[in-house]
């Protein structure tokens, strides 16, 4: 706004005055001179002078005069000036008889809400007042009324219509002052306060945001001043902790933190509202005043007031137990083992390496424990998987009572457990003895009867330890070695702990090996039968046993207990089984082109992998077919642990091959686990007395009741009854006079080549 300049009016009335002294003085002398041309004296003249000092006082007072009138219109015109450059427009009225007021002065600014000028105005007040918003008029007229009647203060916020047509907010203040003559005038402004409202509406709009926010947030938000005292808290955060705001106002925060966490966390909040820290993020477990627990994820940000002053820390606290459950839920399924909720592998493996990072560092050995149940798939298949889970269940709790809590008892899958145990001792051997002593424990506490529903189930486990210290080696390696040990135990009669063997390790090397040349003893064909011959009561040959040989290029003949549980472990008796069954079949169909060996049967072994393959049946029809040979004249031996596994399954396979005209005998019967319940149910032609029965029936009465026991439950199931392993003539005479009408043995043949049984069947002509 450009500033007027003040007019320099008094230095023109000094001018003024300084030329009316000097017309005066002009005057006068021009008098004296008149008089001296006149001839009269200048003596009387003189008597005149008084009328100088009287002149030059009239002077003074015209000039003082002037002065006055001269300073107060420009002390006029510059408070005009000012009042018509303020952003309010100031005005002054007079109240008169009856309460009328009567405006007698308004600034310039008028203009800016009128379009009219300020003499305008005056003139005709209305111009104003009618510009009021028709809806804030009474408002107005009821305010300035009131404050007429009782000489008080006006003052009064309405809308008003701006010559651009726009609504603007006005504000009028005026206040009373009571004249030197009892008049009462009104001093007053209007202000445009359209700005202010709207910032007003602003805040108030977004101050109802916040409270609204606060008051529904489903966050806790709350506020701790700097000694960690809760000022404000919304109802939310009340909720949460199941009381009311008022109760948790005036509480310190740290209350609000589960017991467990309280000192902890006192110490870190304090140190925070000490420090310059401006914002936190913390996971922690709260405590509601019902006792409960719950997870809350906590963002603190420090809390400034308007002038900057450090008020506290404002919380926003979130119930995040859900999210904190489905985390717990994932990282149980990803490490726990769901049945038993032991750590699983994985869980395992991090804990082993903890474990050796431990013995490293506190010089200590430690011991890795490899338990399996025995028989545990038996029982399994024979009581159901349900009762299975509950004994897996229960054999985990057991282990746990016997360890220590930093112990780790783990559960690799199936019947295998894990137990790790760190920082046994610092002296191998009393570390051996302690693990011993633990193993030892276990074994103990697991061999109890386990009672679940209707059954009572007793198990027992195989345990094999290896010990650690530091990294001296792997994790896989000695959970290996563990695994060696267990097998060890199990190899020892089960029920029992060994310890890592290096001669164990050997013996898998040697297994590795034996698979690396059974690929190879495929592929070049080097297996072959022998064949072993079976008499009859009279000493009659009446068959043979068709047994495996391998001849290996450096290490000649070995016999099949050396490969068969290899090749049935990896799988390859499949296709070492079927070539036997097809040469058997081969050997057959050629014998029956002669009558003296026509009659001949071939017992032959199958192992229950090979029983228990889906392609067995098609696969023994296929070699009936490629080599005609009568199936009649084939006799299928069958070990006991083929029926461990679903017993009608095996029933109806062996009918689908008796049916092709095949007869199955159950081979070394008497040292497996089939009932005699099963035993009923199989459609058998013959049992086999196992050869470590008889091998002692001279001297062992218990052996020789068994052998008898075997004959007559043969005899009156109507099978045959074969013995296997007759050594000598008395083993053959004792068993004859038992009862046993069928023998195999080196008493009469030991398992020959062919060439070598052909030779030997024609000496023993039948
Ligand atoms: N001490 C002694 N032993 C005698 C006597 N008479 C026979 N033996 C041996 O006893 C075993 C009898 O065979 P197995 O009980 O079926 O036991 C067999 C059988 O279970 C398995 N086997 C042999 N050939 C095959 C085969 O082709 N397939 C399958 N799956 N297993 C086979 O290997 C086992 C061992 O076979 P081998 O070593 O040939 O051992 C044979 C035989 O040589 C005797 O008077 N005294």
């Amino acid at each position: 706004m450009a500033v007027k300049k003040i007019k320099p009016s008094l230095t023109q009335a000094m001018g003024l005055l300084w030329g009316l002294v000097a017309a005066c003085v002009l005057v006068l002398l021009g008098s004296l001179w008149q008089y001296h041309r006149q001839q009269k004296a200048v003596g009387a003249a003189l008597e005149y002078l008084w009328i100088l000092p009287a002149v030059g006082l009239l002077l003074l007072c015209a000039a003082l005069l002037l002065m006055h009138r001269v300073m107060r219109e420009r002390l006029q015109s510059e408070l005009k000036d000012l009042t018509d450059h303020l952003p309010v427009v100031v005005y002054r009225y007079r109240l008169e008889e009856g309460n009328r007021s009567n405006l007698i002065y308004i600034s310039e600014g008028i203009q800016r809400f009128t379009g009219k000028s300020a003499a305008e105005v005056v003139a005709d007040p209305t111009l104003f007042f009618q510009r009021i918003a028709p809806e804030d008029c009474a408002r107005f007229s009821d305010v300035d009324r009131t404050a007429w009647h009782a000489k008080e203060e006006f003052f009064c916020e309405f809308r008003f219509s701006m010559p651009d047509g726009a609504l603007h907010w006005l504000y009028a203040n005026s206040s009373p002052f009571v004249m030197p003559n009892g008049e009462i005038v009104y001093h007053g402004f209007i202000e445009d306060i359209t700005e202010r409202k709207q910032a007003h509406a602003r805040l108030r709009q977004s101050e109802s945001l916040l409270q609204q926010v606060f008051d529904t947030s489903s966050a806790g938000i709350f506020l701790v001043d700097k000694k960690g005292m809760i000022v404000l808290a919304n109802q939310r955060m009340a909720e949460m902790f199941c009381c009311t705001v008022d109760e948790l106002i005036g509480t310190p925060y740290v209350g609000l933190v589960d017991p467990t966490e309280r000192s902890v966390s006192h110490q870190k909040m304090l140190a925070l509202l000490a420090s310059d820290i401006d914002a936190v993020d913390v996971e922690r477990l709260y405590w509601r005043k019902d006792g409960n627990q719950f997870w809350g994820n906590l963002s603190g940000k420090r809390f400034h007031d308007t002038r900057g002053t450090d008020r506290g820390l404002l919380g926003v606290l979130l119930d995040i137990t859900t999210r904190k459950q489905a985390e717990q839920e994932v990282s149980n399924l990803a490490f726990y083992d769901p049945l038993t909720g032991l750590p699983n592998r994985r869980l395992l493996r991090d804990r082993l390496q903890q474990g050796l990072a431990i013995s490293a560092r506190q010089n200590a050995y430690g011991a890795l424990i490899f338990l399996d149940l025995d028989n545990f798939k038996t029982l399994n298949d024979t009581l159901g998987h349900d009762a299975g889970d509950q004994l897996l269940v229960a054999v985990a709790k057991r282990l746990l009572h016997c360890v220590r809590e930093e112990d780790t008892v783990a559960r690799l899958g199936g019947d295998e457990f894990i137990i790790l145990l760190n920082n046994l001792d610092h002296v191998q051997s009393r570390a051996v003895h302690i693990a011993k002593d633990i193993a030892e424990k276990i074994n103990r506490a697991l061999n109890p009867a386990y009672e679940f529903d209707k059954n009572v189930v007793r198990i027992t486990p195989s345990l094999g330890v290896a010990l650690f210290f530091g990294h001296e080696i792997d994790a896989d390696e000695l959970l290996k070695r563990a695994d060696l040990a267990m097998y060890q135990a199990k190899e020892a009669g089960r029920n029992t702990v060994r310890f890592f063997d290096p001669q164990m390790q050997e013996k898998i090397n040697a297994h590795a090996q034996v698979e690396q040349d059974l690929y190879r003893a495929l592929e070049r064909r080097e297996f072959s039968l022998f064949y072993q011959p079976q008499v009859d009561a009279y000493g009659r040959c009446i068959g043979v046993e068709a047994l495996l040989r391998w001849q290996h290029p450096q290490q000649g003949l070995i016999p099949p207990g050396r490969f068969i549980p290899v090749a049935e472990a990896t799988g390859q008796i499949l296709e070492i089984g079927r070539q036997v069954f097809l040469q058997a079949c081969r050997q057959q169909a050629a014998w029956q082109a002669s009558t003296n060996t026509a009659q001949l049967e071939i017992a032959v072994n199958v192992s229950a992998r090979q029983f228990h393959a889906s392609a067995f049946v098609d696969q023994v029809q296929q070699c009936l077919q490629e080599t005609g040979a009568n199936p009649e004249r084939i006799l299928i031996e069958l070990t006991e642990s083929i029926l461990l596994k679903d017993i009608n399954e095996v029933i109806g396979k062996i009918r689908a091959l008796q049916a092709l005209g095949l007869q199955f005998s159950l081979d070394d019967f008497g040292t497996g686990y089939s009932s005699l319940a099963y035993l009923k149910r199989l459609p058998l032609a013959q049992l086999k007395i196992d050869q470590s029965f008889v091998r002692d029936i001279l001297t062992d009465r218990n052996d020789r009741a068994i052998c008898r026991s075997i004959i007559a439950l043969g005899q009156s199931m109507g099978l045959r009854v074969l013995a296997e392993g007759v050594e000598t003539q008395a083993h053959w005479q004792l068993l004859r006079s038992d009862g046993c009408e069928e023998a195999q043995g080196y008493w009469f043949a030991k398992p020959l080549p062919l060439a070598e049984l052909e030779r030997w069947l024609a000496q023993h002509a039948f």
